[in-house]
């Protein structure tokens, strides 16, 4: 099993390139389901988590087609994938497949609005809380399929097709947006969703699927229409930039101190952290090439976030807001809304010397002068990367294991941050 291994001390700067984000790669490629033409996708992360999803669809029926590196082309730049599901040989999505990645359960929306029919495994909890999928369950029984759940399978069929309704989330929920989104594009008739997910990726899916011949308004708001039609074609498309993978970046810059241009990243997806970011003491430009990240001396200041929904604070820049706020001159509280149990770094940061008091949802983090290297163990994938935040900083030499967690949602890292000027390397068993 890799590790990292990272000395820390070095200021950040140069420029960093921003992949295609894997939260829009992932609803992208699964929607190439819902049509036999050829969906091709630019800009597509090379991630594990995009290899397992390939996988999973090809036993669907997909075959892919990926461009490889073109002379002159950068290292770092995303792969184009070229996705065809000419026929579904299979609409069984099994236990051993989705049990890996979440967001293969989402197949369910187009394999029941294509063939009528579905049998996905039930993706189960995962380490940052339960996650269920009643509100999947809920949304597609909105537009007519009978669900029953048979050992740990959820078997939908809608034998005479989708058929377009209101749906009304209780909750937002950014998976069974993508669910339903999808699975509306080919129901009979008008599909209405209410507090719908807002995020960029949603944004993302539905330019592609109304590419692709789907007639979606509204995406970015609380409310999306989809007006179904009866097949849809090939697109191509490019993959939205990593909102996530930027922010995390910048706040590395902001730990380490230094000026850093994450290339291709977009300001107005990031606002709610670029703004709590300038509060810390970063100044953060928007530049023709992406977003600029500078922090010159001065110490970082204290503050109280909140994670919420787009646009709010992102969940899923949590554990690295944390990790920054450990160095912070002062005490800072924050607050994660969305899952109930996303503290699995709070421990392994303590490893570095951090002082984090949990209690609930609530942890409070009091700034520290200096952080040491440590051996830490990543738990999740935004968890690990908070903890190769706190090594860029921490005196001495930090290992971080279980990298695969990484690996799910970070392109080629170490190298990323190399090329910036951090010690960093990844430790390979042979
Ligand atoms: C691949 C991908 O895009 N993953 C993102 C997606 O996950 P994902 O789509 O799984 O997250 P959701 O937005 O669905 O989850 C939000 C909350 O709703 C709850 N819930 C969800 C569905 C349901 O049927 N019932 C229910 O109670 C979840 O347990 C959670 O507490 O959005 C999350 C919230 O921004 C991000 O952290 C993940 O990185
Ligand atoms: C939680 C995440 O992913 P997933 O929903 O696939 O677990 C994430 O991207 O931070």
């Amino acid at each position: 099993m890799d590790s990292i291994r990272i000395v820390g001390g070095n200021e950040l700067s140069g420029i960093i390139p921003i992949s295609g984000a894997k939260n829009a790669a992932l609803p992208l490629m699964i929607a190439s389901l819902l049509t036999d033409e050829t969906l091709t996708l630019e800009n597509v992360p090379r991630l594990a988590d995009v290899a397992l999803l390939t996988r999973i669809l090809v036993n669907h029926g997909l075959d892919y087609s990926l461009n490889g590196k073109r002379p002159g082309e950068d290292l770092l730049t995303g792969q184009t994938m070229n996705l065809t599901a000419r026929s579904i040989v299979d609409t069984t999505a099994p236990y051993e497949l989705v049990s890996r990645m979440r967001a293969s359960f989402w197949v369910i929306g187009p394999l029941l609005a294509r063939m009528h029919q579905a049998r996905v495994s039930l993706p189960g909890g995962c380490a940052i809380g339960t996650r269920p999928v009643d509100l999947f369950l809920m949304g597609l029984e909105r537009l007519g399929a009978e669900i029953d759940v048979e050992q740990g399978y959820v078997i939908a069929r809608a034998p005479g097709g989708l058929v377009g309704n209101r749906v009304v989330f209780p909750k937002v929920s950014v998976g069974a947006t993508h669910t339903v989104l999808m699975a509306a594009t080919l129901a009979r008739g008008e599909t209405v969703i209410e507090n719908a997910a807002r995020e960029p990726e949603v944004v993302d899916l539905a330019r592609c699927l109304n590419a692709m011949g789907a007639r979606v308004t509204g995406a970015g708001t609380d409310t999306i229409t989809i007006e179904g039609v009866d097949r849809l074609r090939g697109a191509r498309h490019r993959v939205v930039s990593d909102r996530i993978e930027a922010g995390t970046y910048a706040m590395a810059v902001a730990m380490t101190g230094g000026d850093v241009t994450l290339e291709g990243a977009e300001a107005e997806l990031l606002a709610g952290p670029i703004d709590i970011l300038r509060r810390v003491g970063v100044d953060i430009e928007e530049t023709n090439r992406g977003l600029r990240v500078r922090r010159n001396g001065g110490g970082l200041s204290p503050v109280d976030v909140e994670t919420q929904p787009f646009p709010g604070f992102p969940t899923d820049l949590q554990a690295q807001f944390m990790a920054l706020m450990t160095r912070a001159k002062g005490t800072s509280v924050i607050t994660e809304t969305i899952f109930e149990n996303r503290f699995m770094h709070v421990g392994e940061l303590a490893r570095f010397g951090a002082r984090i008091h949990l209690d609930g949802q609530k942890a409070t983090v009091e700034g520290v002068e200096r952080l040491t290297g440590a051996p830490v163990m990543a738990t999740d994938l935004r968890a690990s990367v908070s903890l190769v935040i706190a090594a860029l900083v921490a005196d001495g030499e930090t290992t971080v294991n279980r990298v695969y967690h990484l690996d799910r949602g970070f392109e080629r890292l170490e190298e990323k941050l190399g090329r910036c000027g951090a010690v960093v390397e990844r430790i390979s068993p042979n």
